[in-house]
């Protein structure tokens, strides 16, 4: 079982000590019962003993001590288990490329990082409760049978059977519990879609009644499916309490008839009988949750597997520095296709060559799907190409120094995402944000403290603009803009042109824009003309002194 596998492997408290724990919690409930038929024994006959009541009380104390100590362990153990298999995805999505996390989908990895490690920290402890209440199972049992040797062997007997039926009941329940959750998983879905589309929702009455409607089918299939569920539940828990029952029943009116001398221990079997509830129901209630851990584990692993295996095939990509400053980079008959879905071959970029250098500008032009971001993704070195190479300071860039090239390198691409704290901002560069601020008329509606912006709730063309401060921030040699002045007003748009492109390259820095702002093409040292996956040919600028 994957599951036990995995809890050997992680398990960093000493086996030895929880069993220690676990037998002891055991031992003291057993103990517990054979005192309290003593002492009723001894009541019955009018008698009484201090000795018992101190034993007593004594037992109780270590079995609450014991059963407190294994179930905070447990959740210490789950919790730090969970938490070290987090970072380790974390750590691995950190390293992934792009097309990697493409093909596995954004949405599992959020589960998986979410809903499953949640369902893992909640089910996980009950498999360990579960194998302690086993243990209380054995003792109680053990007990039951010095008591009368045909009440343990009935008792046993019909306990299994019960355990067996509930079980295969279980499992169906389990698949069905399966299908609820992938159903409420679709409703979240919905519900994501009508909260990030409520302009489009509000602006029109149909698409409103159209979107709510289908939630509303999605949310009484979910509906139906549970409350059918729950009513299984509630048969399955009416069936436990009834198997109890039944168990005492066996006691007291069936056992008599197969054994003569049971008469002298049938208050002290029908009491044990009675302390095996406990363990037994939350066992019956620990195996459905072993599997609902064990599912999401064997979810998270496998993303992790797939996450690992495509890590494996590659190479260390941070291992090598580059061997000297930037000066220029080249894309050398690079070549990319899409993996190809529904049928149709994906969209191919290539043969691409062009070359950019520092100290100058770049202007990439080209319409909507021809291939732009594409480029951009294999020139940063985002996407591997699967032809041709990149090559820095004319030497083909090697896969080892793929980091070190990206380290080059300062973007705001088309969707960028702007975190609020400054990461990867070195310390001694935020003095110069204030100036900055102020240079892009944010001054009065951001400050930098602690290391991070006061507030990103800005307008779109505000959060660029902060998104172009930390690029600049981070002060490195290539600088990349994707549409960067689409959303700026036409004040922002002369600067970013005329002022601070110009200061970019004076300061030696390799520009590279996708821009459609043919009015300041003359900027440019090199116009790149896409279409259709390709350069067209021919195309290059003036070159500025
Ligand atoms: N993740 C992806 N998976 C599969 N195909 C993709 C993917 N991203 C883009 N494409 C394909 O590549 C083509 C070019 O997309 P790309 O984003 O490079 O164009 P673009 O020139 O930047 O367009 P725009 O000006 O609209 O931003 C698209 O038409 C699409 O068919």
């Amino acid at each position: 079982m994957p599951l036990l596998q995995l809890l050997r492997q992680e398990v960093r408290a000493n086996p030895r000590y929880l069993l220690f724990l676990t037998v002891v919690a055991a031992v003291s409930t057993t103990l517990l019962l054979g005192i309290i038929n003593m002492a009723s024994s001894l009541v019955a006959s009018g008698g009484s003993s201090l000795r018992l009541a101190f034993m007593f009380l004594v037992t109780v104390a270590l079995f609450a001590l014991s059963q407190q100590a294994v179930t905070a362990i447990v959740a210490r153990e789950v919790e730090a288990m969970i938490d070290r298999m987090r970072l380790a995805m974390v750590k691995d999505i950190r390293r992934s490329d792009i097309q990697t996390i493409d093909s596995i989908g954004r949405a599992p990895l959020y589960a998986a990082l979410t809903q499953d490690a949640q369902t893992i920290s909640r089910s996980l402890p009950l498999l360990v409760i579960g194998s302690q209440q086993m243990a209380m199972l054995v003792f109680v049992c053990l007990y039951l049978a010095w008591l009368s040797m045909t009440a343990f062997v009935m008792a046993a007997g019909f306990t299994l059977f019960a355990i067996g039926l509930h079980l295969q009941r279980m499992t169906a329940l389990g698949l069905a519990t399966r299908e609820v959750m992938a159903q409420e998983g679709q409703l979240f879905g919905g519900l994501s879609g009508l909260l990030r589309g409520l302009k489009e929702v509000r602006l029109n009455e149909l698409r409103g009644e159209q979107v709510v409607g289908e939630l509303a089918a999605v949310s009484a299939h979910a509906r139906a499916a549970k409350t059918a569920i729950k009513a299984r539940w509630a048969v399955e828990s009416a069936l436990i309490q009834l198997v109890f029952y039944l168990l005492v029943g066996l006691m007291v009116f069936v056992v008599p008839i197969f054994t003569s001398e049971f008469h002298q221990s049938v208050v002290q079997a029908t009491t044990a009988v009675l302390f095996l509830i406990g363990p037994i129901g939350m066992i019956a209630q620990a195996i459905p949750a072993v599997g609902d851990a064990q599912h999401s584990l064997q979810e998270m692993q496998g993303l992790q597997q797939r996450l690992r295996q495509a890590l494996a095939d590659g190479v260390d990509e941070s291992a090598e520095p580059l061997s000297a400053p930037v000066q220029d980079v080249a894309l050398e008959g690079i070549r990319y296709r899409y993996p190809s879905e529904h049928g149709d071959s994906g969209f191919a970029v290539g043969p691409l060559n062009a070359r950019f250098r520092c100290g100058q500008i770049t202007f990439i032009t080209g319409g909507n799907g021809s291939g732009k971001s594409t480029m951009m993704r294999l020139l940063t070195g985002l996407m591997h190409p699967q032809q041709g190479a990149l090559q820095v300071n004319g030497e083909a860039l090697r896969a080892e120094q793929m980091q070190a090239w990206r380290d080059q390198i300062s973007a705001v691409f088309a969707d960028y995402y702007l975190f609020r704290r400054l990461y990867g901002v070195a310390p001694e560069a935020l003095a110069r944000a204030e100036a900055l601020l102020q240079k892009l008329e944010m001054a009065d509606k951001v400050h930098i403290r602690d290391g991070a912006f006061t507030t990103v709730d800005l307008s779109a063309g505000q959060r660029k603009r902060l998104a172009l401060v930390v690029a600049e921030l981070e002060d490195k040699p290539v600088l990349i803009l994707d549409e960067w002045a689409a959303d700026q007003d036409p004040h922002f748009r002369k600067l970013f042109y005329e002022e601070l492109l110009p200061s970019f390259r004076a300061r030696g820095k390799m520009v590279i824009c996708v821009t459609h702002d043919d009015r300041w093409f003359d900027l440019a040292d090199q116009i790149l003309a896409m279409n259709e996956g390709q350069f067209e040919p021919g195309c290059a600028g003036s070159h500025h002194e």
